[in-house]
Parts: structure tokens; sequence; C-alpha cells
């Protein structure tokens, strides 16, 4: 969903004859008499120089699905393949920007604001931004996706069953939240709503799942063809 716009009377510091709507897709800024400034290299100029269009690839899915790892196999292929990418991984991000979070309800909806608007800014870099996030509610996600145009939110479902991911449980987590040692955990205590319109899932078939490879050359498939590797 869109949000409203915001009249933005100034360009560069300088009252402007007509004011600007600026679309502001997340929440309205706190703070008042704020301008936006434009900078004489834009995002096709960076694109050019990339020769690559930026986006964001945000893969979704249960604990131990597989994400952190389809996100570094895809990092490291699109890095092989000469283009610039950049992974922003749930567990790194909760070291730093996000350490004062937590995982009730709306501390992951603002872990997911922050993260979108994030990768936003990577994707106006022009660079293939991968974001790897449970990002369990459909809302966080939807609103992330609404921060992106033309088709550069690419969503991607890891689709694995719980059973998959709780027999892998690299972490132990699985095994310490059916002990009731973590509360809230996502697929045991806390819900997972899997995406309705995703641009690619990738799931098991007949309880195997494809190898970490095969997965990052789906979605390397899917920006061929919409044409985020080339200018
Ligand atoms: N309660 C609970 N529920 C789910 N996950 C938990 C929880 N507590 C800690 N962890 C660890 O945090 C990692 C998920 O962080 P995210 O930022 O991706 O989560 S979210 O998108 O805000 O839901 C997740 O990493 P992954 O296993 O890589 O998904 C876990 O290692
Ligand atoms: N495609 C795959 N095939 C086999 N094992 C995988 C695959 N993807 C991930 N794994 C393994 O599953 C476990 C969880 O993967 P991980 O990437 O950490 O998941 P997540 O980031 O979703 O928690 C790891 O031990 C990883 O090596």
């Amino acid at each position: 969903m869109r949000g409203r716009p915001v009249q933005c009377g100034a360009h560069r510091g300088q009252p402007r004859g007509e004011n600007r709507v600026l679309e502001m897709s997340s929440t309205v800024p706190k703070s008042s008499n704020i301008f936006w400034h434009d900078c004489p290299v834009g995002k096709t100029d960076r694109q050019n120089l990339l020769k690559q269009k930026g986006c964001v690839v945000w893969i979704t899915g249960l604990s131990g699905s597989g994400k952190s790892t389809l996100a570094c196999t895809l990092g490291r292929e699109l890095h092989t393949r000469g283009k610039l990418a950049y992974v922003l991984d749930g567990d790194n991000l909760r070291h730093g920007l996000n350490k004062d979070l937590g995982f009730a309800a709306e501390d992951r909806a603002e872990n997911i604001r922050r993260v979108g608007e994030v990768a936003k800014l990577f994707a106006d870099a022009g660079l293939v931004c991968i974001a790897s996030f449970i990002s369990p509610y459909r809302r966080d996600r939807e609103s992330c996706r609404a921060l992106l145009s033309d088709g550069s939110f690419i969503e991607v479902f890891l689709n694995m069953s719980l059973e998959l991911c709780e027999a892998r449980d690299p972490k132990g987590l699985y095994k310490l939240a059916r002990a009731g040692k973590i509360k809230g955990f996502t697929g045991i205590d806390d819900p997972y709503e899997a995406p309705l319109n995703c641009e690619i899932e990738i799931k098991e078939v007949d309880g195997v799942c494809p190898s970490p490879s095969d997965m990052a050359a789906q979605v390397i498939a899917y920006l061929e063809d919409k044409g985020f590797l080339h200018e």
C-alpha cells in the first residue's frame, strides 16, 4: 500500500516556485522543516557504471529453511559474474543496526521496516541487495515491497516444511523452543504467514530440497530474465 504524499517545498535548501510531491511509503516523519536534496549523479548513472540494475531480492522463510545459505550462494554467484551484490542477513543486522530489537511482533515489524529502508538505499545505489530475514508477517513484507518501484522487489519464499527445518536445527533453537526455553519461536509458538504472490517459490520435491547452487540458479535466471543483470 502506498503511503501518503508529503509536500516538499524546497530544492537543495532553496525554496522552489512550486511544491514537489514526494511519495513516502512508510511512516510520516516526526520531524518538520526537512528538505529533500537531489544529487547530480543519479540511480541511472550508477546503474550504467555498474552495468546492472538495482533491486532487492527478499528471502523469507522459517528458521533453518536455508535463507542465509541461499543469500551467500547467490551473492557469491553474482560476484563471480562481475555483479555487485550485498547481503543483509537477519542474524547479522541484529548484532548492530537492530540490536535493540527482540522478537515480539512489533519488534519484528520495526526490524523489517528498517531493513526495507536500508535495502531500498542499496537498490538505489545500483546493487542487487539480498535481504535474508524470517520476516514472518505478510504486512511487513508488503510494506517493504511498496518502497520499491517497477518490479524491483523480488520476494523469494523458501517453502520448506517445519519438519525439515526442525530436523536441520543447526543452532539448536528448535530444540530449545520445544523445551519451552525460547518463547515465541517462529513456527513453534509464533506465526509465519506464507507469501500469497511471491515472485519465486523454492520448495522440497519429494521431501528433498534443491541444492544451494540450484536455488541460486533459479534466482539468477529470474534476474537475467527481468534484465537486472544488464544496463
Ligand atoms: N523467537 C525467535 N524466532 C525466530 N528466530 C529467532 C528467535 N530467537 C532468536 N532467533 C534467531 O533470530 C534469527 C531471525 O532473525 P530475523 O531478523 O530474520 O527475524 S524476523 O524477521 O524479525 O522475524 C533466526 O535466524 P535464522 O535461523 O537464520 O532464521 C534465529 O537464529
Ligand atoms: N539447499 C540446501 N540443501 C541442504 N542443506 C541446506 C540447504 N540450504 C541450507 N542447508 C542447511 O540447512 C541449515 C540451515 O540453513 P540456513 O541457511 O542457516 O537457514 P536459515 O538462514 O533460514 O536459518 C544449515 O545447516 C545449512 O547448511
